[in-house]
């Protein structure tokens, strides 16, 4: 019997949660634990797992899944890396992915581990995505549409904000890749909404896109994590234009988002050490499965 990976779980909130389920339906894993900020209060729904607040009480981990807000990312992403343990987030800047593989690549090297980064649906599939349409027609514009729906990248960004409780940041899509924000937010007692409002607009997740903020009595009331993308490429192949290619889909954000970063751990597994995005892996590797016998399959 081949060897299982064994991937810890880093992080237990949503993503953290469907992390857990991908993972038990993927034969080739099994869960060496979860590893939280304080172990704290046990959870029934974690009985079956070890539990710990620090990486090192887990045996021979040789993945974890980062499930922790994208600002902790990089932070982590180095420490469990210099342990030799490989690692794959689903850190979601755009404008700081350079940044965070260039950081990441050579403590991996150095320590023989791997690392994927934005592996999650975008950045991460969708990544994919646009790749091969720019490969079909390589002069042309990409259109990336989301939603309507939940973000929990900037839903975790506006909970972060000092006053708020709860917070839900729902994406609305405009039209040629233009978003509007509605954000719901509970406040903590005795938080001014005016400061609040103007902290939340001038954040990095927020400011370049029209952000409104709502104050609402119950987040929770609120609350759908479904989400979706419509994305389209038109452009020339060759010197043929009006070339026309579209890919959309309505999902569970974190039961794709963790699905994706469990595919990410297993690609891991395949690549020699250093840190990649996902459009750097060949899309075998994230698959389970004898090379033969998805060429029969897939290709
Ligand atoms: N690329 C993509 O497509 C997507 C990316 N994402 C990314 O996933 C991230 C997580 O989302 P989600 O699961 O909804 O977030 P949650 O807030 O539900 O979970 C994050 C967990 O991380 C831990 N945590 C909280 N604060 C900190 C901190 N300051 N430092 C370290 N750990 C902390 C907590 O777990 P514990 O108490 O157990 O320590 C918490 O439950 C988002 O920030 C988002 O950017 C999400 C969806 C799609
Ligand atoms: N990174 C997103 C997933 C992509 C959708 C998105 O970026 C958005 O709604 O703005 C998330 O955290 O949910």
């Amino acid at each position: 019997m081949t060897k299982k990976i064994r991937a810890a779980v880093v992080g237990y909130g949503n993503i953290g949660k469907y992390a857990i389920e991908a993972l038990n339906a993927a034969d080739d894993f099994e869960i060496a634990g979860v590893v939280r900020r304080s172990a704290g209060e046990p959870l029934a729904e974690l009985a079956a797992y070890q539990v710990v607040d620090d990486i090192d009480k887990l045996d021979n981990v040789d993945v974890a899944i980062l499930c922790s807000p994208t600002r902790a990312i990089k932070q982590i992403a180095q420490k469990i890396l210099a342990k030799g343990i490989n690692t794959v987030d689903s850190f979601d800047v755009h404008s700081q992915i350079v940044d965070l593989k260039n950081t990441l690549d050579p403590i991996a090297k150095a320590n023989n581990a791997v690392s994927v980064v934005a592996a999650g649906w975008d950045p991460g599939s969708d990544s994919i995505v646009r790749t091969l349409m720019l490969a079909m027609a390589p002069k042309g514009i990409t259109y990336t549409n989301f939603g309507p729906g939940m973000s929990m990248g900037h839903s975790v960004a506006a909970r972060a904000i000092p006053g708020v409780k709860e917070a839900l940041s729902v994406t609305v899509p405009m039209g040629t890749g233009v978003h509007r924000r509605l954000v719901y937010i509970e406040l903590e007692q005795g938080a001014d909404f005016a400061t609040v409002e103007k902290t939340l607009k001038a954040d990095d997740y927020f400011a370049s896109d029209e952000t409104h903020v709502k104050l609402v009595d119950c987040v929770d009331n609120l609350k759908d994590m479904g989400h979706g993308v419509h994305l389209t490429h038109k452009g020339v192949s060759g010197e043929t234009q009006n070339q026309l290619f579209e890919y959309s889909m309505r999902i569970n954000n974190p039961a794709l988002t963790s699905q994706f970063l469990v595919s990410a751990a297993r690609a891991t597994t395949k690549l020699n050490s250093g840190a990649y995005t996902v459009i750097e892996v060949a899309p075998i590797h994230f698959l389970q499965g004898e090379t033969d016998k998805l060429i029969e399959r897939l290709v």
